[in-house]
């Protein structure tokens, strides 16, 4: 695997297709992503409908900003097994979406069988799969469904956590610190990091609780996730700024690679900084940090 650019997706907002005055205020956003929902915000009786929106809502595709990033776009869609799914595919693949997020994903099967059929419609390979981890049996295969990752041609590149499907299907009670959900997202996340995948949290559903909402951004941090997956535009400037590099992790990142730039230190592998012990992969880590942060201008 090579280490692609860093793609800032710290807020990834789901907007229901079936939602006009939602859908239009997608151009405004300073999200670093929307998903375009046809599953579970979506009510059986209006799926249809929803579907029909696509080609009005990509026509109206963002723009690059002046970091020269694109808010992505991406369709969520029903289960492959439901009634709707197989359309909603074929759909959303005509609009070359950045992703197709696959709900209710259970193994790696899941994702080949997509990957084939985006493959025979000549969907390019720039449409990515995302996959929830919403499900006992995904949880499960996560080990699997994550290897896919090292294979570019399985086109898999994110996981998403679906914490309220998790709740509902394994009786977890979903406290507001999450504990009892904790065990399994970092399982994702280490699962993640493993395929080469990008891992995003799952949803704060008390939208008007900022303060809750700022702690569980800074838990997900702490825990390696690159962001979180929003419900209310009211979320996406908290998770922006947890998401990005710290003042004072910026600062220590530009300790390490000038002190690895001196002379005295050239060809070292591991020197003293400030009482500490720094090695070759913490500058490493340092420049990770560094390019992050110029990518969206931290
Ligand atoms: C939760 C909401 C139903 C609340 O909507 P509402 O009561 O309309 O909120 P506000 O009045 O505060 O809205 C203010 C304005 O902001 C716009 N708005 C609201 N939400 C969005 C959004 N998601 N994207 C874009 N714009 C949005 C309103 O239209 C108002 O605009 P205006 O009137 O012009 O000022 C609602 O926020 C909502 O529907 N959110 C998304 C819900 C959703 O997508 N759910 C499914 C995904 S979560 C999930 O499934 C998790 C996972 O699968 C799991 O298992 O865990
Ligand atoms: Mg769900």
């Amino acid at each position: 695997m090579t280490a692609e650019p860093y793609r800032p997706r710290r807020s990834v907002l789901y907007v229901p297709a079936s939602n006009d005055k939602a859908l239009a205020k997608i151009a405004q956003l300073s999200c670093d992503a929307v998903i375009i929902d046809l599953e579970d915000a979506v009510a059986p009786a209006d799926k249809v409908a929803a579907r029909e929106k696509l080609p009005a809502i990509f026509a109206n595709r963002p723009g690059a900003n002046h970091l020269g990033h694109r808010c992505e776009m991406v369709v969520r869609v029903n289960a492959l097994a439901s009634e709707w799914g197989a359309d909603d595919l074929l759909a959303a693949a005509k609009f070359e979406p950045d992703g197709i997020l696959l709900s209710k994903v259970a193994t790696p099967r899941d994702i080949l069988e997509v990957g084939d059929v985006l493959d025979d419609n000549s969907a390019p390979d720039s449409v990515k799969l995302w996959a929830m981890i919403e499900t006992p049996r995904a949880l499960l295969n996560i080990g699997a469904i994550a290897e896919l990752g090292r294979d570019p041609a399985s086109r898999l590149d994110c996981f998403v956590a679906g914490t309220n499907d998790l709740a509902k299907d394994t009786g977890v009670l979903a406290t507001p610190d999450r504990r009892y959900l904790v065990p399994w997202l970092l399982q994702m996340v280490l699962a993640a990091r493993a395929g080469g995948l990008d891992m995003l949290d799952g949803v704060a559903n008390d939208f008007r609780d900022l303060d809750a909402f700022a702690r569980e951004c800074a838990d997900a941090t702490a825990m390696g996730f690159d962001g979180k997956t929003l419900i209310h535009p009211a979320q996406i400037d908290a998770a922006n700024r947890a998401f990005a590099p710290s003042t004072a992790a910026l600062t220590e990142a530009r300790l390490i690679k000038d002190a690895f730039s001196r002379a005295e230190n050239a060809g070292k592998g591991v020197i003293a900084l400030n009482g500490r012990m720094v090695e070759r992969l913490h500058l490493a880590q340092a420049e990770k940090l560094l390019a992050k942060a110029a990518a969206i201008g931290a």
